[in-house]
């Protein structure tokens, strides 16, 4: 039997309380949504972060480009600009040196001129050299200016006026009237006042270069902090991402190793794992269904062992689960000094109410008996059904001392014969069952399961031989009755090719002491053994399955007779009556067989005669109206057997396409001194006649008898007063001698005459 799985399982795929595993707390924080919605969500975080990264790299640049764009624009420009200024306040100087580098002589020193052409040329490039110093001061002024910058600014504007008021427009003066002394002295001035200016101008260039490079400490600075904001938020968004992804991850894969293992579980057999479900997502889902297969499959696991072992009708434990019971029984014998028992109890008659009140109540009343059973045995005993009304009770841990274990055993068998006997209602009738025991001892492991079961059942035959509703202990002389029963039935599937059967007829004669038919007997000479008697080897062939065959030879030996005998005037007549057992009879093929058997031997079919018993008529009364009226239409006879015995009755009677009922010997024994016998006897007669059936009365053995019967107006007799069962050859003298030339078929049946009084 499989264990519970183990709580180890359970452990897996359920934490124990505040032990829990970090992966289910996420598992029950992320299950709550589905694995779809996760990755979108994660999908959708990632791209923000992505955006978020860019837009602040972006703003790096942007800040990046406005430090350049201010070093240029704001201090590049004015830098430029100032040189320029610087540069044509130069040039003009220069313009100076060349007006004043080539002259005119004159008379006396102030009679030296200037070079006409070279000092307009001058004056040109210096009016415009001031024109567009003008222009780029304005420009350079107009611009933004910090403080400090406006006071430098301020400063040279003083010395450029006075350059341009003092130097400038004196010079250009001078130019135009030629005049070299003026121009000369002017020109040194200018220079004086040009030098004055420039240290300012250069003051403010320097200021520009201060403030670029100010404006460009600020660029790296602000670049450094947008990298540094960049790089950190890059490393946090990732490593929140990274967090995050785990954690979806192992949300995902974590519950998947548990379905995984929930599989490998079930694969393993082990369906009662408690499978927890914390979410609402996918795998939880298919958790659910897991649980909802688990519980299927665990139930119809329960459902098949249930089927494989235990019995349907009665809920016991079957023969399957037994045998491991005994098997463990025997295991733990090899470890102690304890005795055990089997005791196999078998209904007494149960067949008859299966026969008398149909299958329905005979389940009902093993079922009762069963409930009985469950409750007279208690554990560590165990009480199973092991097929039909058979049950088995193996009795656990007895007294180590014998006479001990005996008392207790035969103690409890009391009581189980006690519980049978219980009255139960079926249909509308107390019945009280009886049951026969057999009990087998064992311990120290001494035999095997088999070996116990038969013994058990050797024990319980010697119950019901015993006269039944008793127990009885199995001894070793059963032991050697078993192993005979065994050589007996190997024996038995050789005796019919080996010529050791033979069939000997027991005559019927009628009132007139004429020859009606015989019956016949199967005899089994055994080579070692001698006669074995039908009573001994017929039980073993039914239980061996061998009655089919040995059933077809008797068939086919009686229909060769009954041929041979139609070649003689007076053995042409004769019926043959031949028994049928139960199981023979409740082969599919038996009609097939017996018509085999005339076509074969070519016999006249109206004079075979099968005997069938109540009870086999009555266990399926429909299969056996159907089966004797398809031999009937080949003209077969049917002869009731021992009747009287059983439990027909006249609605059975009349379905029943008879042609002999045979009067059980029990009822012709004391037909003389017991008027009920009579009354018995001349009853049934009455009635065969009514129903237009031949009476046969078997067992008679004195003429007495005999004078009774025919009293009784019996049509045909049977028994030890006419002939016992002779072998072919004398009972074919027998014939000579009694009845040669006599033909007397069975007599119509004739009216009943009074019961004559029986002589005390
Ligand atoms: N109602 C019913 N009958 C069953 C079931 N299984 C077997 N049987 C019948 O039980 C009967 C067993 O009969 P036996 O034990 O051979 O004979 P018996 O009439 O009890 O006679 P003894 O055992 O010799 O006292 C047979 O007729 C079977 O057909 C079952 O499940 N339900």
């Amino acid at each position: 039997m499989k264990t519970p799985a183990g709580s180890a399982s359970a452990a897996v795929l359920r934490p124990r309380r505040g032990a829990r595993t970090p992966w289910l707390d996420h598992h029950a924080l992320f299950s709550r949504f589905r694995i779809g919605t996760r990755l979108a969500a994660m999908m959708v975080l990632a791209g923000l972060v992505a955006v978020l990264l860019a837009a602040s790299g972006i703003r790096g640049l942007a800040d990046a480009n406005e430090s350049l764009h201010m070093v240029y624009e704001g201090r590049m420009k004015p830098v430029r600009t100032l040189g320029q200024i610087s540069h044509l306040m130069l040039a003009n100087q220069h313009q100076l040196q060349i007006a004043l580098g080539q002259t005119a002589t004159g008379a006396g020193p102030s009679a030296i001129t200037l070079d006409p052409q070279l000092a307009l040329k001058a004056s040109e490039a210096i009016e415009r050299n001031v024109h567009t110093i003008d222009r780029l001061w304005d420009e350079y002024a107009s611009g933004p200016l910090s403080a400090q910058e406006r006071t430098l600014a301020a400063r040279f504007a003083t010395r450029r006026n006075q350059y341009l008021e003092q130097a400038v427009s004196p010079v250009l003066d001078a130019l135009r009237t030629l005049n070299y002394q003026d121009t000369r002295r002017l020109a040194t001035g200018a220079r004086t006042l040009y030098e004055r200016a420039s240290p300012d101008i250069q003051a403010l260039v320097d200021l520009q270069f201060e403030m670029a490079h100010a404006a460009y400490a600020a660029g790296v600075q602000r670049y450094n902090k947008t990298r540094w904001m960049a790089v950190n938020a890059l490393l946090a968004s990732m490593a929140v991402l990274t967090v995050l992804g785990v954690m979806l991850i192992r949300s995902i894969v974590q519950p998947l190793q548990a379905v995984k293992q929930v599989f490998q579980h079930i694969s393993d057999g082990k369906l009662d794992s408690a499978i927890e479900v914390r979410g609402h997502d996918e795998i939880s889902q298919l958790l659910i269904a897991l649980r909802e297969m688990q519980a299927k499959l665990g139930a119809n696991e329960k459902a098949i062992h249930h089927l494989a072992y235990y019995d349907p009708l009665t809920n016991l434990p079957n023969r399957r689960l037994l045998k491991e019971c005994i098997q463990a029984a025997l295991a733990a014998s090899n470890r102690d000094d304890h005795h055990r028992a089997l005791l196999l109890l078998d209904l007494d008659n149960f067949k008859t109410i299966n026969d008398t009140l149909g299958h329905e109540l005979g389940d009902a009343f093993l079922m009762d008996t069963a409930q009985r059973l469950r409750h007279a045995v208690q554990a560590p005993h165990f009480v199973a059904r092991i097929g039909g009304d058979e049950f088995v009770v193996l009795v656990d841990r007895l007294p180590a001392d014998e006479a001990a274990a005996l008392e207790q055993v035969n103690l409890l068998a009391d009581q189980l014969l006690a519980a049978v006997a219980g009255p139960c209602l079926l249909a509308g009738q107390w019945h009280h069952g009886s049951a026969s025991i057999g009990i087998c001892l064992f311990r120290h492991h001494n035999a095997t399961i088999k070996d116990l079961l038969k013994r058990a059942d050797a024990a319980m035959y010697q119950a019901k031989n015993a006269g039944r509703n008793n127990h009885c202990l199995f001894d070793p002389a059963m032991q050697a009755q078993l192993e005979t029963r065994t050589a007996l039935e190997a024996a038995l599937r050789t005796a019919v090719a080996r010529g050791q059967m033979e069939l000997h007829f027991q005559v019927q004669v009628n009132g007139a002491m004429q020859a009606t038919g015989a019956e016949v007997l199967l005899r089994w000479n055994h080579p070692t053994h001698g006669p074995v008697p039908p009573a001994q080897f017929i039980p073993i062939a039914e239980a061996s399955g061998l009655i089919h065959s040995i059933g077809a030879w008797v068939l086919q030996r009686a229909c060769a007779q009954l041929k041979a005998w139609d070649g003689q005037a007076h053995t042409r007549h004769l019926e043959l009556a031949v028994n049928v057992s139960a199981q023979q009879f409740r082969h599919p093929d038996f009609v097939a067989q017996v018509c085999d058997a005339l076509d074969r031997a070519g016999a006249n079919p109206g004079l075979l005669v099968l005997e069938l018993t109540e009870s086999l008529v009555l266990h399926d009364i429909a299969d056996t109206v159907q089966k004797m009226l398809a031999l009937r239409r080949h003209g077969v006879r049917f002869a009731l057997d021992d009747f009287g015995t059983g439990y027909s009755s006249l609605s059975h009677l009349k379905q029943l396409p008879l042609h002999h009922l045979k009067v059980d010997g029990c009822f012709v024994r004391d037909i003389v001194t017991d008027p009920s016998d009579a009354v018995i006897v001349q009853t049934i007669i009455g009635m065969a006649r009514n129903l237009g059936l031949c009476v046969i009365a078997e067992g008679v053995e004195a003429e007495a008898q005999r004078q009774v019967l025919l009293d009784l107006q019996c049509p045909v007799y049977q028994g030890y007063l006419f002939s016992r069962p002779l072998p072919l050859a004398q009972f074919e003298q027998w014939l000579g001698m009694h009845c040669a030339a006599t033909s007397a078929a069975c007599p119509p049946p004739v009216s009943p005459t009074p019961i004559p009084q029986a002589t005390p």
